[in-house]
Order: structure tokens, then C-alpha cells, then sequence
């Protein structure tokens, strides 16, 4: 799968990437109200120009995206200095207020997100086949602190389950993957495009640890 996503960028099937903000994260991000300093972790960003959005609010924003292309083309399509390093097994390249990470967000771990009080999710978890999605789902709560807010949107399409991606994942399963840590609205369900995609925005914040009584009590 991740040879697939390599491939689809150096072939330039990149149908997923919006020329503009997304309308969803411009009317709820702020319903959320995360701390304008508050970094925002972007899992499978590509090159979304919803980060610069995020960032142009204040945001620390460190997105994670497999492919190399996906990395050179947002910082070539925006401006100001890049600098570049390696954090471990990602080449991390940053300009303004993002941060790109180059490699599998699998790879990524909690003291490289320890700074990390938000995250974003749009057409992220509908990237994957249902398998992964639960390791996703798994893996990004460990990366997010107690009260850590976010902003998911996913897509079902009328053709089916079985096709993708995008892949179709109903409101249940959202549910299924995310409620063992997570409180959960969904916000909105967006009228569907043209090929029978609708978009559903949900919102997230992260679950407390269960804590134990004090002593005396
Ligand atoms: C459907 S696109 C969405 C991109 C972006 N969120 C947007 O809204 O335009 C999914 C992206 O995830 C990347 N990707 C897929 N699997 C990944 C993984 N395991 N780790 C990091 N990036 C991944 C792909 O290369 C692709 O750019």
C-alpha cells in the first residue's frame, strides 16, 4: 500500500488534493477552541493547504506524509526559507510554521509528538483498507495527551464498502474505532460530490487516563 501511495504521487494521481481550504476546517476548527499555540499533528497530510491555514492561526503544524514528492511540492508551492534535518528515520523539512515529516506515520512515536496538544485528520483514516484503520485509530491516541481536541473528516460513498480509496467508512465504525478513547460528535454530514462521496465532520477530544481515588476517599 505504501508503494501505491509513492507511485499515485509520482504519477501525479493526486485527485484527493483540494486547490483550497477545506469549508469544514474553516467553520469547526474554531468550534474546537485549541489554544492558538497549540501544535497540531496533520497525520497523511500530502501537501493540504489546510496546513498553511492552521499555521497562518498560530499553529505549530507537523504533518507526516509517506511520500517525498507530496513534501517537495508543498514547500515548493509556498515561500519563505526551508531548513531540513532527520529525526530519526524521517527526513523532516520545515518551513514557517510547518513541519513535514517524511516516512510512515506508523514509525512515529510519542517522544517525537510530546508537544503535540490537536490534530487534524481529513481523508486520512479513509485512506486505509479497514484493518490498518483500527491500528490508526489505536496509534493515534497513544501520540495525543488527555484533553487533546481534533478535527476528523471522513467520507462514505454510495458504491460500497469494498471500493478504495477513498474508503467507505460509516458512522458506526467511526464510532467503534475511536469511543474506546475518545469523546466523539459528529458535527455535520456534507452533501455528496458528484461521484456519491459525502464527507462527515466529526470532533474529537482525547480521553483521560482513568485515575485512581485519592487515598481517603
Ligand atoms: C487521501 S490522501 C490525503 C492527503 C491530505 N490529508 C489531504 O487532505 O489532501 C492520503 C495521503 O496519505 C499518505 N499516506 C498513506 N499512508 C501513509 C502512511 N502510512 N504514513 C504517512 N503517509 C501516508 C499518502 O501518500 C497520501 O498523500
Amino acid at each position: 500500500m505504501n508503494n501505491e501511495w509513492r507511485n499515485r504521487w509520482r504519477e501525479g494521481r493526486i485527485g484527493f488534493h483540494r486547490d483550497a481550504v477545506h469549508p469544514a476546517l474553516e467553520r469547526y476548527w474554531p468550534t474546537l477552541a485549541v489554544a492558538s499555540d497549540s501544535k497540531v499533528l496533520v497525520p497523511l497530510c500530502g501537501k493540504s493547504l489546510d496546513m498553511r491555514w492552521l499555521a497562518e492561526r498560530g499553529h505549530p503544524v507537523l504533518g507526516i506524509e509517506l511520500a517525498e514528492e507530496a513534501v517537495a511540492q508543498f514547500v515548493a508551492e509556498g515561500s519563505g526559507e526551508v531548513s531540513r534535518y532527520r529525526h530519526g528515520v524521517f527526513e523532516v523539512c520545515r518551513q514557517g510554521h510547518v513541519e513535514l515529516w517524511c516516512g510512515d506515520f506508523f514509525h512515529f512515536h510519542i517522544d517525537q509528538a510530546l508537544e503535540v496538544e490537536a490534530f487534524y485528520d481529513r481523508a486520512a483514516l479513509i485512506a486505509l483498507p479497514e484493518a490498518t484503520r483500527q491500528r490508526y485509530a489505536f496509534h493515534l491516541a497513544q501520540l495525543l495527551p488527555p484533553g487533546a481536541r481534533g478535527l476528523l473528516i471522513s467520507l462514505t460513498r454510495q458504491d460500497g464498502p469494498d471500493k478504495g480509496p477513498p474508503f467507505s467508512v460509516a458512522a458506526d465504525e467511526v464510532e467503534r474505532l475511536f469511543s474506546p478513547n475518545f469523546e466523539l460528535a459528529r458535527q455535520a454530514v456534507l452533501p455528496p460530490d458528484e461521484r456519491g462521496f459525502a464527507e462527515e465532520v466529526w470532533t474529537l477530544v482525547r480521553r483521560g487516563p482513568e485515575r485512581d481515588a485519592p487515598a481517603g476517599e
